[in-house]
């Protein structure tokens, strides 16, 4: 695959705290890639090493095959902040067009890369008048100027509504189907889960898993909930036929080592009549992410 951006154990001190340790992953053409972690985990810094904007201590990195911040670098690199501010008496076309003619690009491309965020209609409007999902749209506008073969993108849908978000990674999808590699960074665990392709996890400046969902699904070893729907009045003698389970409304809930996953639900069917049905609740996002950067003490 063809790889766009490659951290080979960066290291990052401010002072004498670190803030990345021995960071190595690495993000190809077409894929989305999310990086997880707690405040103070090293996401921002990263970032800003990845567009060239802070020098690091140790490791390598490649940009584009080239060292971030190099002129090469910065044509191919886009970079979405999470609170982007615009002038608010520009309409949202002429704000683009003085980034288009700032970036050398013909301004007249400005139309066309506001139909590509949806927000054709609004372009004559005041970007005071945006909301704050139409004003994240005018910031992936400009990202997008130059066609870029790498998006950083810190935080980009904190405070939107659904549908924005849902929006925002449909573009996303289009962009990477395109041959874009997306770096983002999210809180938003469930989104993350659904619009990604690969997850790396920070934790205190260590990279503490990376993979994809179904991988660190595996690795993590976590506990898989078996909900027991029994048939009315029967909850009692389902629950003393499965021992270990316990009683949660009208639900018995068994709780088990993905391993014995197999072997436990035989047990449940054995029961026979009184059964009426069986969910299989994997560990989210959230208890897989929360294992991994409870890891190392933090
Ligand atoms: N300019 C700086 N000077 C000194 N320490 C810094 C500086 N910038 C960041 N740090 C420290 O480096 C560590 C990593 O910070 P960073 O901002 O990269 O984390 P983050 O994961 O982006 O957090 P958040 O989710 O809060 O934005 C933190 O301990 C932070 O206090």
């Amino acid at each position: 695959m063809n790889v766009t951006l490659k951290l080979t154990s960066l290291t990052k001190r401010y002072g004498a705290a670190t803030a990345l340790s021995g960071v190595s992953f690495s993000v190809s053409a077409g894929e989305r890639v999310a990086l997880l972690g707690h405040n103070g985990a090293g996401k921002s810094t990263l970032m800003k090493i990845v567009l060239g904007l802070i020098p690091f201590d140790g490791g390598e990195v490649s940009v584009l095959g080239v060292t971030p911040g190099s002129a090469v670098a910065r044509t191919g690199v886009a970079y979405l902040p999470e609170n982007v501010a615009f002038h608010p008496a520009l309409t949202g076309e002429e704000q683009i067009r003085l980034f288009l003619s700032l970036r050398g690009e013909n301004p007249g491309q400005a139309r066309a890369l506001l139909e590509r965020v949806g927000l054709h209609e609004a372009a004559g409007r005041r970007i005071g008048s945006y909301s704050k999902g139409m004003r994240q749209r005018v910031g992936l506008a400009q990202a997008l100027i130059g066609h870029p073969r790498l998006l950083v993108l810190d935080e980009p849908t904190s405070g939107l509504d659904p549908v924005s978000r849902r929006d925002f990674y449909a573009l996303l999808d289009g962009l990477a189907a395109e041959g874009a590699a997306i770096l983002l960074s999210s809180h938003a665990l469930t989104e993350v889960e659904a619009r990604t392709d690969r997850i790396v996890i920070l934790s205190g400046g260590h990279l503490v898993a990376t993979g994809a969902l179904e991988t660190l699904r595996r690795q993590a070893g976590l506990p898989v909930v078996l909900l027991v729907t029994p048939v009315s009045g029967q909850a009692m003698a389902v629950a003393a036929g499965l021992p270990g389970s316990r009683i949660a409304g009208d639900k018995v809930v068994l709780t088990v080592p993905p391993d014995d996953k197999l072997s436990e639900l035989a047990r449940i069917t054995a029961l026979g009549t009184i059964i009426a049905d069986v969910d299989l609740v994997p560990p989210s996002l959230e208890d897989i992410y929360s294992h991994f950067s409870r890891r190392d003490g933090q």
